[in-house]
């Protein structure tokens, strides 16, 4: 059994000229939270679509518990569970219908999936709406039916863009718990997130991208060194302040 949940080795990704991602290597422990943090068009999501077999990197590899993503994608997607950015829901189903088919694309016993799907809906606040269509729920109802479908087949290791974008505080504290007793159980989490203080008050592991490249990587104190996570990203990624000039057209009336 590898300690090593999830490794990036060495991955490029390339729009035309645009280098999106460039040499991305990192390791992710076993039983962690790894905040992924970077500024817009840092590489974030290209970083986990590479990772979670969405998107074919142009070189490099990526291995989950062991098993290689673009080799082996079958052993690798069952034991992981992805929440992606923008990537459409078969959302002319309804809540209820959409996480039974999921599971029984991965093989749940349908008898457990009828458990775990109530159990799931339950705790994201989603029983009430489970039998409206997706196409009809709001963003952060769409975000918390998509968490649910990553965790229905209970992988080992849950790749999540953005897990708590629109979605709302008491859902967001919600899905905190959830995600810090999945991580208790033995469980590993990779997060995308531009919020400092969910990466600060749940992630052990951090990582800063930008340009396609990893700026700072290691445990949540190397990475933010005696500063806030927020000042420590600001000057790694090069803040830049407001032009006084800048937008006056702005402040008149
Ligand atoms: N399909 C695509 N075609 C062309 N360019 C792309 C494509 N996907 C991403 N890019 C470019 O690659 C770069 C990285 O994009 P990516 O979406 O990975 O960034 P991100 O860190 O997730 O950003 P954000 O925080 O804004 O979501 C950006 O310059 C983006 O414009």
């Amino acid at each position: 059994m590898t300690d090593t949940a999830l490794s990036l080795q060495g991955l490029h990704k390339s729009f035309g000229a645009k280098q999106a991602v460039s040499d991305l290597t990192l390791d992710v422990r076993a039983g962690s939270m790894f905040g992924l943090v970077g500024p817009n068009g840092a590489g974030k999501t290209t970083t986990l679509s590479m990772a979670t077999g969405l998107l074919r990197p142009d070189a490099g590899r990526a291995f989950v518990l062991g098993s290689d993503v673009w080799a082996d994608p079958a052993a690798a997607k069952a034991r992981m569970g992805v929440l992606p950015d923008g990537v459409r829901l078969f959302d002319r189903l309804s809540g209820r219908e959409l996480l039974r088919y999921v599971g029984l694309l991965r093989s749940v016993d349908p008898g457990l999936l009828e458990t775990r799907s109530a159990e799931l809906l339950e705790a994201l606040g989603l029983t009430e709406d489970a039998d409206n269509l997706v196409v009809d729920y709001s963003a952060g109802m769409t975000k918390k039916i998509g968490l649910a479908c990553a965790l229905v087949h209970a992988p080992r290791l849950l790749l999540l863009d953005e897990p708590l974008e629109a979605v709302d505080p008491v859902s967001g504290e919600a899905i905190r718990s959830i995600l810090r007793s999945y991580v208790a159980g033995g469980g590993t989490v990779v997060l995308s997130s531009h919020v400092m203080e969910l990466v600060e008050s749940m992630c052990d592991t951090v990582a800063v991208v930008a340009q396609g490249r990893v700026l700072a990587l290691g445990s949540l104190d190397e990475v933010r060194a005696g500063e806030s996570l927020q000042r420590r990203f600001i000057s790694l990624v090069g803040g830049k302040e407001l032009d006084q000039e800048a937008l006056t057209w702005l402040r008149s009336s």
